[in-house]
């Protein structure tokens, strides 16, 4: 049987707030190794681009990205947050790298191309560098992997960090048995936006198909389901949906399933 990896992702809520980030950072220390974290950001480089007067539209939970934002994603997620993660895991005696995916050509990508928007400088993953990130966590390393890609001809991509987290999960799940858990502010996927005992416990593709439909699911949990259960997909061993605390609490948020 294959050894278990943990690889968590971070929403940008709690990396927005300093107190949310210590308490996810504690909970994250005491996670079983090997671990891998990857960060999003998104409000980050929302509030800083408007701070330079740069306006923030998304379009089905991705970042429209001109090189104006390109220049402010890069920033945000490959320095301020990354590097803010990195240095406090470090003083907690983890011993953290910090990597976009053109760091040791972790991950490519391919501007997004579809049919009536223009993305800009957004990626979808074509390949993730296994054995690389493999032999760094076999050296007791904790890579720490922002939203951001590269497409081998010098061109830096946003890429969605939820996708980031399911190609990563997907990719190390011939190595490990892979536990992905997906952090963000509330308890799990809510049947009631406002209610945080409304834990959907257990979703598979035809409840989550359901919950669209009916509005209970929506916005930026479409695209993380959608990435989570692709993450099951491909091999990964379970997936969560949970907040700071549920990280360590056994049987806690939304399990997806078959
Ligand atoms: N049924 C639901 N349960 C929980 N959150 C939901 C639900 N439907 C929509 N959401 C929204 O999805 C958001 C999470 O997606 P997103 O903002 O992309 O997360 P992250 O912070 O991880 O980047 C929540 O903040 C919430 O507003
Ligand atoms: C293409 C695209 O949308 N990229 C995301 C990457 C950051 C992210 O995913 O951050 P959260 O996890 O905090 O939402 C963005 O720029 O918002």
């Amino acid at each position: 049987m294959n050894a278990q990896l943990t690889i968590v992702k971070v929403g940008g809520k709690i990396l927005e707030s300093d107190e949310a980030l210590k308490n996810f950072l504690d909970d994250f220390c005491v996670l079983p190794n090997p671990k891998l974290l990857v960060h999003g950001g998104g409000r980050s480089a929302t509030q800083l681009a408007k701070r330079l007067g740069i306006e923030t539209k998304m379009v089905d939970g991705r970042r429209i990205t001109d090189s104006h934002m390109l220049e402010v994603v890069t920033m945000v997620y490959g320095g301020l947050v990354n590097k803010k993660v990195v240095a406090a895991l470090q003083a907690k005696g983890i011993n953290s790298l910090g990597l976009t995916g053109a760091d040791l050509n972790l991950v490519r990508a391919h501007k997004r191309i579809v049919k009536d928007v223009d993305y800009g400088f957004v990626g979808d993953v074509d390949e993730v560098n296994v054995e690389l990130l493999a032999s760094l966590i076999a050296r007791g390393i904790v890579p720490v992997v922002a939203p951001l890609t590269h497409d081998g001809k010098g061109q830096m991509l946003n890429t969605n960090a939820d996708t980031i987290a399911s190609n990563l999960a997907g990719g190390l799940a011939n190595n490990y048995s892979v536990r992905l858990v997906y952090c963000f502010e509330k308890p799990g996927v809510l049947i009631q936006p406002d209610d945080d005992s409304s834990v959907i416990p257990f979703l598979n593709q035809q409840l989550f198909q359901m919950y669209c439909r009916e509005g209970i699911i929506a916005e930026g949990m479409i695209p993380k389901l959608e990435n989570g259960f692709n993450a099951l997909s491909m091999g990964v061993n379970e997936v969560v949906i949970t907040n700071i605390e549920g990280l360590t609490i056994p049987d806690s948020g939304t399990r997806l399933g078959a």
